[in-house]
């Protein structure tokens, strides 16, 4: 993806509201671990509805040169597992291009096979800390060895007799705590992790769905996980939600454009993904999910999303775990509502594809709004108008990319962004299904 064609797009204000019925791509961090789980299962795994974005098919080809077979079956995908501690040397560079889920659980998983491997990643991801897994996987008796600042590429020499780990998170993060537990899976006795607050646990719930053995706990505000190590992890199916993360952005565009109403069907509900529906709702949204279930573990339903007048928000800290993915399109939001939002708490931002704190404040300035940062908060004084008419720079940032796209919906000037090409990360189909409702975004 270094030497991708960057593919500049613009967004206008549509002549009427957005309609329709769509369903979003399969969920990221559920296909991730779908794969990963699979390769590591004895058995053959059936996934159906998993995301086919450019970050998870990194995924695939990584966990294929570790020796699983993986194969399309028509819209399913089919992994046969080697079991744990079963994976073989690569013989390659492993290059997971945008992806840090799959750089960071993968290192897990490696640190644990006594192998050689190496891996990499794209600019964008070749600058994100790596040494938040490097420091508790060493633990296990890994060798790391990377470049200044523990940035790809990494070079791992797994563990020959892996020990458990123990763990207490020094930040929440869900792909710390999954490349933790990975790597115990591979190793006697039990992994423990412990996580300041909860972050989303769709690791624990498909080990579980494998076969293995995992107790949480409430510890305080937050968790502890306890894993057994060395479990036979047994092959399962894996059916995938909509992913909320992605569902976000036809929901705000919905919000923002008058006349709307569009319904996204199964979408993932796991409610320590939902704390963008949760603070929407607080803003004023109309948000309607008559029927919720549960499948394999995880809660989905059908979301109804009208056009609603919103309000300012107070977003308090300990929420931003929930919907950390969402701050930027959540800030566009803030933007077309009347008054001053404050969203707190926002650190981990700066570690995500761009500096998503500092490029969503510019997103939303270039645009005409006044933005401030504040230490880790993120202030959006909205006057119900957005002027519009600027070029956003995405960074090689899908998140930042549709949300620019969404705020063009709502703007009196078009909005453009210098590359639309990272959308394919994550939600690709982007562009034709935002058409499909009516939006207007082209390329330009
Ligand atoms: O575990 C996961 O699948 C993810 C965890 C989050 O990252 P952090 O663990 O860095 O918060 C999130 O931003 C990412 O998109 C997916
Ligand atoms: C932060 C994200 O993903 P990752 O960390 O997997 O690159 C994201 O999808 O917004």
């Amino acid at each position: 993806m270094d030497q991708h064609s960057p593919r500049p797009h613009l967004s206008r204000r549509p002549v009427k509201g957005l309609s329709g019925r769509l369903s979003v791509p399969g969920d990221k961090s559920i296909s991730h671990r779908a794969l990963m789980f699979g390769a590591l299962a004895v058995g053959q795994t059936r996934i159906s509805g998993l995301l086919e974005g450019e970050d998870v098919l990194r995924t695939a080809a990584a966990m294929r040169a570790l020796g699983a077979e993986i194969s399309r079956d028509g819209a399913d995908w089919l992994v046969c597992g080697r079991g744990i501690g079963g994976l073989v040397e690569p013989a390659d560079v492993l290059d997971m291009g945008n992806s840090g889920t799959a750089a960071r659980l993968l290192a897990g998983i490696l640190a644990t096979h006594p192998f050689y491997a190496v891996m990499t990643g794209d600019a964008s991801l070749r600058k994100r800390p790596m040494g938040r897994v490097v420091d508790p996987l060493s633990a296990s008796g890994a060798q790391f060895f990377a470049r200044a600042g523990n940035r790809l590429p990494l070079t791992i020499l797994g563990a020959r007799d892996p020990l458990p780990l123990f763990y207490r998170l020094p930040v929440a993060s869900a792909q710390v705590k999954s490349a933790v537990l990975l790597a115990g899976l591979n190793a006697p006795g039990y992994t423990e992790v412990e996580e300041p607050e909860p972050t989303r646990d769709h690791s624990e719930n498909m080990l579980r769905h494998f076969g293995a053995e995992v107790t949480v706990t409430q510890a305080g505000a937050g968790r502890h996980i306890r894993l057994k190590g060395q479990p036979e992890l047994r092959a399962a199916d894996v059916d995938v939600p909509g992913d909320p993360s992605s569902a976000a952005f036809p929901v705000a565009a919905a919000l923002l454009v008058p006349g709307s109403e569009v319904t996204i069907a199964n979408v993932g509900l796991n409610p320590l993904r939902t704390g963008l529906f949760q603070t929407l709702r607080e803003m004023g949204a109309r948000l309607d999910v008559p029927n919720q279930r549960t499948e394999g573990g995880e809660k989905l339903g059908d979301m109804t999303v009208t056009y609603s007048e919103l309000r300012a928000v107070d977003v308090p800290p300990e929420r931003a775990p929930s919907m950390i993915d969402e701050y930027p399109i959540l800030a566009v939001l803030c933007a077309t509502a009347r008054g001053t939002s404050r969203l707190r708490g926002l650190s981990e931002l700066r570690v995500k594809e761009s500096d998503r704190l500092a490029a969503t404040a510019a997103l939303l300035r270039v645009n005409g709004v006044e933005v401030e940062v504040d230490g880790d908060d993120l202030i959006i004084h909205g006057t119900g108008t957005i002027p519009g008419g600027g070029l956003v720079e995405t960074h090689m940032d899908h998140r930042l990319a549709m949300s620019a796209l969404v705020l063009g919906q709502a703007a009196s000037e078009p909005v453009r962004i210098d590359d639309a090409s990272f959308i394919d990360t994550s939600f690709p189909g982007f562009l034709k299904l935002m058409r499909g409702l009516g939006a207007e975004m082209a390329a330009s």
